[in-house]
């Protein structure tokens, strides 16, 4: 399987690409990045350390996108949107780990899945995704009189926030609730904020060194809380799974598909896969 990686020198691109290299069945074709980026003309397998592989890293994702069957995706919202729209164009199936995509590029994403296969998921880990579920079940069970926050900490590099995991983790919530997340969410609080309002779901996000993602959602109650925490310590967690989505996904029908369906778990009647 001929694989590419948009933005192969960053911090997951990175990760990727050394996966990548010795995954059996996988032949990586190519790499790019940001126009102007230091690391354009450099040897793909040096760029890891390794032995070259004769890659040129390159700023145009056309021929990327045109050479592999399956494209893995950890950029910017903005490039990843204009990459979806590209892969429906080629043919080519597109894992998207990319996170903060707003509206507009979401419909990119989702106009592009009517084409090509795509899976896109905030979090690619297995922990973090078997979390979603449990989340989900508990919020199911609990009800109101239980306070819902998802707490998250974030190296100081990180762009975005709430983190796509966090406001995953509250859309599994608020799904368990029977509610929509855009009529409950309450993103930081600050100064005279009034009372907690009954049923709203609460994101905090910390920055700060090198932490790879930690994530809590919590359940707090009169007299009890229930904390559900996930914390990576190595990105390899988020790389493997991608590796995971890159196998699964060439040669899929076209659709929008999540990790869930990749991982293929399903914890409890309740709960339906995701995506497709
Ligand atoms: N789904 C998951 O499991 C995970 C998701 N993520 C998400 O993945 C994304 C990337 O994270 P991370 O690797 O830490 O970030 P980095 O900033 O380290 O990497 C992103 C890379 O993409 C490059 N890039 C930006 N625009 C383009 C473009 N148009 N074409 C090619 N390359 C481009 C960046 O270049 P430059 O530096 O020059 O801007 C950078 O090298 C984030 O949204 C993050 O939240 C992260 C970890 C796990
Ligand atoms: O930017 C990161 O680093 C991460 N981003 C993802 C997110 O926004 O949830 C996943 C992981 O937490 C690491």
């Amino acid at each position: 399987m001929r694989v590419g990686i948009a933005g192969c020198a960053g911090r997951m691109g990175q990760m990727l690409l050394k996966l990548l290299i010795t995954a059996p069945g996988v032949l990586v074709v190519g790499g790019t990045e940001r126009r102007g980026s230091h690391v354009l003309g450099r040897d793909l397998g040096a760029l890891v350390g390794g032995e070259p592989l004769g890659i040129i890293i390159g700023e145009n994702p056309e021929p990327l996108f045109e050479q592999a069957d399956v494209v893995v995706d950890f950029t910017s919202p903005a490039a990843t949107a204009s990459h979806a729209t590209l892969a429906a164009k080629t043919g080519t199936a597109h894992v998207i780990g990319t996170t903060g995509l707003d509206n507009d590029q979401m419909g990119a994403i989702s106009r592009a899945a009517q084409r090509v296969p795509i899976v896109l998921a905030a979090n690619m880990s297995l922990g973090v995704n078997l979390i979603e579920q449990v989340v989900e079940e508990v919020s199911r069970i609990l009800d109101t009189d239980w306070d819902i926050e998802v707490v998250e900490m974030h190296h100081r590099h990180k762009v975005d926030a709430p983190s796509g995991t966090a406001l995953a983790l509250g859309e599994a919530a608020a799904k368990g609730r029977g509610v929509q997340l855009r009529r409950v969410s309450r993103r930081g609080r600050d100064g005279q904020v009034g009372p907690r309002v009954k049923g709203e779901i609460g994101f905090s996000a910390i920055r700060g060194g090198d932490v790879v993602g930690d994530h809590t959602v919590i359940f707090a109650a009169d007299g009890e809380r229930i904390e559900v925490t996930h914390k990576a310590s190595s990105r390899e967690i988020f790389g493997r799974g991608a590796v995971k989505a890159v196998l699964w996904a060439a040669g899929k029908r076209p659709g929008l598909y999540s990790m869930k369906d990749v991982l293929g778990f399903n914890l409890g009647s309740a709960a339906q896969p995701g995506g497709a």
